[in-house]
């Protein structure tokens, strides 16, 4: 079986530091990951290594069976789905919703030239409609609160119908109420047989959508432990991740986390 991220003994260093240190991961196309760990841990690293991003410095990533730096990364990006904040910097202001999410059928953020089949635009067409956007179809996206273009980089990173979901944070700065509907849309999403895997990364055990598989716990650029969900957020893993003693309960598929003492 070809998975759908292999990461063999993985290390990005920058300045003389590895951010990322020696992970070996696999990813099938059936899992949906949440990685978790303190501020500065290496989680959004790791997504820009799998969204073709950014090279390993040292060991083989493969992304959708192609080895980082042998593959035309362009070509990849149009077949992973990627949402995350430093992404959502780079859609001009003045565009609006409706091309924000167009433009991902291209990988890229701003309209320009490209040229658009009648599949595209009816295919954002029935994103913005299934991620409850028609309301702000023909909005500037700098005129959107946080948790509305949160929802946009969503939808852009669904656009595509993609081989892989990345999502970087998707539910942070929302307020409880957006929270929980942006959980329910992707807990939906993702229960779908026809849904990619999904890796999201998040700050809160409590924004894990019910249904996800695994849970990656990083710290210091090493995954601590990585496994089956349910095996991986306990008190004692999270506490070792998190440096700190940690209670985690759950209660249905939904978790919550505070300080042990
Ligand atoms: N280009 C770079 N040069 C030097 N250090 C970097 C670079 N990019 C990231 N880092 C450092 O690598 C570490 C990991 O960064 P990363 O953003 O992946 O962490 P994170 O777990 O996503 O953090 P957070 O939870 O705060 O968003 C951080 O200490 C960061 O300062």
């Amino acid at each position: 079986m070809v998975h759908v991220l292999e990461f063999n003994d993985v290390s990005v260093v920058r300045n003389g530091r590895a951010i990322i240190d020696g992970l070996t991961w696999r990813v099938d196309e059936s899992e949906r990951w949440v990685i978790l760990g303190p501020n500065g841990a290496g989680k959004s690293t790791i997504l820009q290594l799998a969204a073709a991003m950014l090279h390993p410095t040292k060991g083989e990533a493969d992304v959708l069976g192609e080895r980082l730096g042998r593959v035309n990364v362009f070509d990849l990006r149009t077949r992973i789905g990627f949402s995350a904040t430093n992404l959502a910097r780079r859609i001009p202001p003045y565009e609006t919703v409706d091309n924000a999410i167009l433009t991902a059928a291209y990988a890229v953020t701003g309209r320009w030239r490209e040229e658009y089949d009648k599949v595209d635009h009816d295919r954002a067409r029935e994103v913005i409609e299934a991620w409850d956007l028609e309301a702000l179809a023909a909005r500037t996206f700098g005129t959107l609160s946080d948790g509305e273009q949160k929802r946009v980089q969503v939808a852009r990173a669904v656009m595509t119908d993609p081989e892989l979901m990345l999502l970087d944070e998707p539910a942070g700065s929302l307020d409880l109420g957006a929270r929980e509907d942006l959980l329910y849309s992707l807990t939906e999403y993702a229960k779908s047989p026809l849904a990619p895997a999904i890796v999201m990364v998040t700050h809160h055990v409590e924004e894990i959508p019910p249904g996800f598989t695994h849970a990656m716990l990083l710290a210091d650029g090493k995954a601590v432990h990585a496994g089956p969900i349910g095996e991986t957020i306990t008190n004692e893993k999270l506490s070792e991740a998190f440096g700190r003693s940690l209670e985690v309960s759950s209660s249905g598929d939904r978790y919550t986390a505070r300080a042990a003492d």
